[in-house]
């Protein structure tokens, strides 16, 4: 960077707004949500950080005309830098699945990239908000929360699992069944972030609808699996990207309109919680200054719902998979 545009950019780096870093940038989910950061007016300075390409997206974002200042980091090296001060962390680094796998094959590649980016939240901005998309969800958080303990950082409000793409799909499903404009829709979806650990509370919905078993299969399954739904269609080439760039700047945003001050704000997402027996839950959570403030019980269910046994096994042993890997030795 030359000293015109050096000084040019300090001068902007001062206008009020909040800190954001994007780590896992230049992927399918990092490009088109940094784009959607970029346009925020609550974002004042943006640092986009990943281990390939970094340079090229930032030099074609920092072309939009709009107030963000937007800085690229490549490499480990400069992960340190690429955090200081920031206000919120979103994490979409890692590999997504491709058909006939599943969230946790994911797993043993994504587990090491989700620990090293924790390690460097917790050494360069531990007071920030955690937004993790890597999968698998349901363990990756736990890895986070542990990093974070060792660490002697850990604030279980400041960490987030990102499950607002589940809660978009249950609208856009849910209406279409009952047709409405899906924006005025809203469908709590509590558990987790894979498979059966998906739960659309159908009973709770916004409007209040009454749906027969049929559509309370087909909505249930097709929620479920709106992310295979996707793999599928896109045939080896990645996952949600789009939607879930969407998704992801929504939650963001939400967290950045709570940093600010706003009120009553409630959105769903995968948090340390005492609502079950498991220690990380995904339920409906009011936002504040110091990330979430109140964790909601799931309200009344119904027969069909109330069937938590079910996703019992597999989200209890991902959690416990995600904080085993974190205190075994490391293997490199
Ligand atoms: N929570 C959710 O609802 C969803 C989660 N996902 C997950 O998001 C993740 C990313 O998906 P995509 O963007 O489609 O993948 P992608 O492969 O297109 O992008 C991932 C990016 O992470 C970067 N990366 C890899 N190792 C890194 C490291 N150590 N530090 C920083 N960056 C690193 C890669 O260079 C790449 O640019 C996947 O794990 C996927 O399963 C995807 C959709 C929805
Ligand atoms: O299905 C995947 O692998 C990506 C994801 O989490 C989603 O789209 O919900």
């Amino acid at each position: 960077m030359g000293g015109v545009e050096r000084e040019l950019t300090r001068a902007r780096g001062a206008a009020p707004g909040f800190k954001v870093a994007v780590l896992g940038a230049a992927g399918g989910i990092g490009q088109p949500l940094s784009l959607l950061l970029k346009m925020n007016p609550l974002v004042s300075t943006l640092h986009l950080y990943d281990v390939f390409n970094t340079p090229g997206v930032t030099a074609d974002l920092s072309h939009t005309n709009t107030s963000a200042v937007v800085r690229g980091y490549l490499g480990k090296d400069q992960l340190g830098p690429a955090l200081d001060g920031m206000d919120l962390v979103i994490i979409p680094a890692g590999v997504p699945r491709k058909p006939g796998m599943t969230r946790d094959d994911l797993f043993n590649i994504n587990a090491g990239i989700v620990r090293t980016l924790i390690e460097g939240v917790a050494k360069h901005c531990p007071q920030a908000i955690i937004n993790i998309i890597s999968n698998p969800v349901n363990s990756t958080v736990p890895i986070a929360a542990e990093v974070l303990k060792i660490a002697g950082v850990y604030d279980p409000r400041r960490l987030f699992g990102v499950t607002t793409l589940d809660v978009m799909r249950a609208n856009t499903f849910v209406a279409e069944v009952i047709g409405v404009d899906p924006k005025e829709v809203n469908v709590p979806v509590v558990g987790g972030h894979a498979g059966i650990t998906i739960l659309p509370l159908l009973s709770q919905t916004s409007p209040l609808f009454s749906f027969n078993s049929k559509e309370v299969e087909y909505l249930t399954n097709r929620i479920q699996n709106g992310g295979t739904e996707v793999v599928e269609a896109k045939a080896g080439t990645g996952s949600a990207t789009l939607s879930m760039a969407y998704a992801a700047a929504k939650f963001g945003e939400a967290c950045l309109r709570a940093l600010q001050g706003e009120t009553g704000i409630v959105e769903c997402a995968y948090v340390a919680s005492e609502v079950t027996e498991f220690p990380f839950f995904a339920s409906k959570v009011r936002l504040g200054r110091t990330g979430a403030e109140e964790i909601f019980p799931l309200g009344p269910l119904n027969s069909f719902e109330r069937a938590l046994e079910k996703m019992k096994a597999e989200l209890q042993g991902s959690i416990e998979k995600g904080v085993n890997f974190v205190h075994k030795p490391k293997s490199s």
